[in-house]
């Protein structure tokens, strides 16, 4: 094996990265937890540029580069998903996350009508009156002027969106978190995060060795067997209809009907056939992940920046009260929503500071010539977004929020498409931005107009429009992290291992 990677490491050596020792490459410097893994790469980031590292015999190329990522991106032959993705195998199947090849391409252009904007119109009713009941929790949770995590509040929120507009099904996570869907949901995603990097765990068949593997099962079967479920009743349901049956009254909340991405699913078809149960229950698995961790990860950092930046949060008030008018307590209209201008720099902002997919991973099955550099087959390519929102050639002062850096009036006429990429691009970038942007958008600007967001504490107010997260080299410059700063776990999602804690108060 040596005398193999010594030959591999003389081939890569026009990239530098951290010293390696025999076997274990850079495993022993990468961290335990993900908030170290985090600090390493922007280290290495600061200190390199594109790095390689090395987990064991697996080669990580590490790209930073503008030109590079690009190269990337753009490429026909990178589409299949790196190994850290094998995670999410026993949950999502081959859904559009985790498929490759010709699977993946006809699936796409399956799903790609479902995030029309026609169709969008649609889930924009639930996001909006999901977010009606949202205040009212809020307004529960914040009395008194207490300290709270709003982190898990908006994961419950985007976790009812997200059911109900994936299968038209309410779960009312906010007033049960604890039921028993809600729970394994939660169990997965984490256990998700938290396995991604294990040398051990990544893998099912070492992972069944830990005993924690039947928790897991556990929590497996009861998000398949919920799901598989509703699909059922919903495939019932349709043919009922088709054979235009009069519908049984019935109590049973399966039988409402309410518009929602499988009901697309199940009216295409593929090479002229239905989809079978497997290939909709991956997808809807696909969109419940992917829709979910992803929104929560952008709302709860946007409020705490806003929590901490007053000046930007009266500005992002004072645009609601010129698109909204008299009707600060109603729903924004699609049309409201897409008046925004300024809410919409925000959403921009937030996820150049705290992407919602710090790292993205594509495998390379034959030698790769990019850019002037050979990157070997078996390697893995990790595509490190966060750190582009970091580059301060690009991005000046990058640890300040500034929304209006976004503006097109304030960007460079030349700049490359793939300087900011948090949705990745190319053939498989995100196919629910719009999605996700209408979601964030509806939740935040009916968020400001019922209450003004505090920090945790006053003093925690930003005094020079930066944030209190600091990576790499500049943060011994910087005062030691507060209680209430989140530390940031990054995998396959960014969020906050120890919440997003802020106060609010009524307007
Ligand atoms: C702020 C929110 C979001 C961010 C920052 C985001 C970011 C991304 C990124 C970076 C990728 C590429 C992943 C990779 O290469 O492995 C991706 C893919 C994907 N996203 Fe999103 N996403 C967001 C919200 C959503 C939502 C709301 C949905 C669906 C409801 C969604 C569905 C997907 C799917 C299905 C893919 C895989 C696409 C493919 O491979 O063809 N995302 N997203």
């Amino acid at each position: 094996y040596e005398m193999k990677y010594k030959k591999i490491r003389k081939q890569i050596k026009h990239t530098p990265g951290p010293p390696i020792l025999p076997m274990l490459g850079n495993a022993h410097q990468v961290g335990k937890s993900p908030n170290d893994i985090l600090h390493s790469f922007f280290n290495w980031f600061y200190q390199y540029g594109n790095f390689s590292l090395w987990i064991g015999y697996l080669l990580n190329y590490v790209v930073t580069d503008i030109k590079d990522m690009e190269f990337v991106l753009t490429s026909q032959n990178l589409l299949a998903k790196s190994q850290i993705y094998d995670v999410l195998h026993p949950w999502l199947g081959d859904g559009l996350l985790t498929s490759h090849g010709k699977k993946w391409h006809t699936h796409r252009k399956m799903i790609t009508p479902s995030f029309h904007f026609k169709i969008l119109q649609d889930f924009h009713g639930v996001m909006s009156e999901k977010s009606t009941k949202f205040m009212e929790k809020l307004r529960e949770v914040s009395k008194g002027a207490a300290i709270f995590d709003i982190q898990k509040e908006i994961h419950y929120l985007v976790l009812d969106i997200i059911c109900d507009t994936a299968m038209g099904v309410s779960i009312n996570a906010m007033e049960n978190p604890q039921s028993e869907f809600v729970s394994a949901m939660d169990f997965l995603c984490s256990n998700a995060c938290l396995r991604m990097f294990h040398p051990l765990k990544i893998k099912l068949f070492t992972y069944k060795f830990y005993p924690e593997y039947k928790t897991y099962c556990k929590n497996l079967n009861t998000v398949k067997d919920f799901l598989y479920n509703v699909i059922g009743k919903r495939i019932e349901l349709r043919q009922q209809e088709e054979r235009n049956e009069s519908l049984k009254k019935s109590e049973d909340e399966f039988a409402k009907r309410k518009f929602a991405f499988l009901d697309n699913l199940l009216s295409t078809t593929i090479d002229g056939r239905p989809l079978t149960r497997e290939e909709l229950y991956e997808e809807v698995a696909t969109f419940m992940f992917t829709g979910q961790e992803t929104i929560s990860a952008a709302l709860s950092f946007a409020s705490f920046l806003l929590s901490r930046h007053k000046d930007i949060q009266k500005k992002v008030l004072e645009e609601q009260e010129l698109v909204m008018g008299g009707n600060m307590k109603g729903n924004a209209t699609f049309q409201e929503l897409s008046e925004m201008n300024y809410l919409n720099l925000v959403f921009k902002e937030t996820l150049r500071l705290y992407p919602s997919a710090p790292v993205v991973g594509r495998i390379v099955k034959e030698d790769l010539h990019m850019n002037g550099k050979l990157i070997p087959a078996g390697s893995s390519i990790l595509l490190f977004i966060m750190a582009m929102g970091y580059n301060e050639k690009i991005f000046p002062d990058p640890y300040r929020f500034q929304p209006e850096r976004f503006d097109i009036a304030n960007r460079a006429p030349d700049s490359n498409p793939f300087e900011y990429v948090p949705f990745s691009a190319g053939l498989r970038n995100c196919i629910g931005q719009n999605f996700a942007k209408l979601e964030f958008k509806t939740v935040l600007s009916k968020l400001v107009r019922n209450f003004e967001i505090l920090p945790a504490q006053d003093e925690l107010e930003s005094k020079d429009g930066n944030t209190s997260i600091f990576f790499g080299p500049y943060r011994k410059e910087r005062s030691p992290m507060h209680k209430y700063d989140p530390i940031l776990s990054p995998a396959l999602t960014l969020r906050s291992e120890n919440g997003v804690h802020l106060r609010l108060r009524e307007r």
